[in-house]
């Protein structure tokens, strides 16, 4: 047996922690041999639901999951993390936009980026999954004093899946058969989903779905107010969705990306395709064979394009002067 990993989240007896905490704890994530410490972080509130929920753990009987450790206490719950999911927040209600929670929740993420820093391993790896995840990752990475910037990300994921579900249904063909699907820019209704450059069965979309109106006009929107129709839906957010889409993201990362493909999620931009550096966006990424991931270059931007994903990072730039006080200089 392999040493256990450490995977420390917040949020734990949440809604997305109730989805994803069994399936990491079966070893669905970093595999069958890979042993898990769990190291579950709430808020006072939380701890009684989180007690029921470290019960119910031990009530699987998991043969991969090593240890638990339940605590409100920020550098006991990420000492030693190989992996910390930033998911404690509050979430948004109908007729809210994600970003009307930066108020609420920024103001969380300054004392996790510095108990990241001071207590977890060395080879630490977040993923900001809290809305709007990007900007709280930004502020997160910014107050982790001595974590490479490389080693946050926010969630984009679920809308990669999202867009890839609707290409599928649109062209009668199974969602496995949808690839390069990138999400561009921010999580929330500005975000771009590139059909430009998505692929159905190797071939570009727009040869496949010929309907450019839908393309343009339906497909985006839908995936940018998904979030919406479920909260209208359900009467509640997302979770058992976004919790998967969480550990499709980890399990991108971890593993070399299929040749010629590419997946999502919102990382430090360098520069790449004119974003300006230092904001969280959304882009196409690669995991390379030695485990580093990358920005994928030389994806065609088209006018078309270059309008929506220049909107969508004005709108991550406005996110962060709004958060500025957070952000130590
Ligand atoms: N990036 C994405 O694609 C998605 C993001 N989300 C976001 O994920 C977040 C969590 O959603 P749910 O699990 O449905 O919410 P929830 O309200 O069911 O659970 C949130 C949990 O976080 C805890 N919490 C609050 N503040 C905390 C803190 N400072 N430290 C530790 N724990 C804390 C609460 O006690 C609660 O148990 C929300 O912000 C939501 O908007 C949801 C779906 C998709
Ligand atoms: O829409 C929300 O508030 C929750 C979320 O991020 C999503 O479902 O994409």
């Amino acid at each position: 047996m392999k040493e256990p990993i450490t995977v420390s989240i917040t949020g734990a007896a949440g809604q997305i922690g109730y989805a994803i905490l069994f399936r990491i704890a079966s070893g669905f994530v970093f595999g069958e041999e890979q042993p898990v410490n769990l190291r579950l972080i709430e808020i006072e509130p939380g701890l009684p639901a989180l007690k029921g929920v470290v019960m119910e753990l031990e009530d699987c009987a998991f043969p991969l999951l090593n240890e638990v450790v339940a605590t409100t206490d920020l550098d006991e719950g990420f000492k030693g993390a190989n992996w910390a999911f930033l998911i404690g927040s509050v979430p948004r209600k109908a007729g809210m936009e994600r970003a009307d929670l930066l108020g609420i929740n920024g103001k969380i993420f300054t004392g996790q980026g510095q108990a990241i820093a001071r207590s977890a391993s060395k080879d630490v790896r977040v993923l900001v999954v809290g809305n709007p995840c990007n900007t709280n990752a930004l502020i997160a990475m910014n107050n982790a004093e001595g974590v490479p910037n490389d080693r946050f990300f926010a969630m984009t994921r679920l809308d990669e899946n999202r867009a890839k579900s609707q290409l599928a249904a649109k062209a009668g063909v199974h969602n496995s058969d949808v690839t390069n699907l990138c999400i561009w820019g921010n999580h929330s209704a500005t975000q771009y989903p590139d059909f430009t450059n998505a692929k159905i069965k190797g071939r570009p979309v727009t040869e496949v779905i010929t309907d450019r109106d839908w393309l343009e006009g339906e497909f985006i929107k839908t995936v940018q107010q998904r979030g919406a129709a479920i909260i209208n839906a359900r009467g509640a957010s997302s979770a058992a969705s976004a919790a998967n889409a969480a550990m499709d993201t980890v399990k991108s990362l971890i593993n070399p990306t299929p040749e010629g493909d590419w997946y999502s999620v919102a990382v430090c931009s360098d520069g790449s395709y004119g974003i300006e550096k230092g904001l969280i966006v959304s882009m196409p990424i690669r995991t390379k064979d030695d485990g580093s991931w990358e920005v994928v270059q030389g994806v065609p931007v088209n006018d078309f394009s270059r309008e929506k994903i220049d909107a969508t990072v004005n709108e991550l730039k406005e996110e962060r002067d709004a958060v500025k006080d957070l952000i130590p200089a």
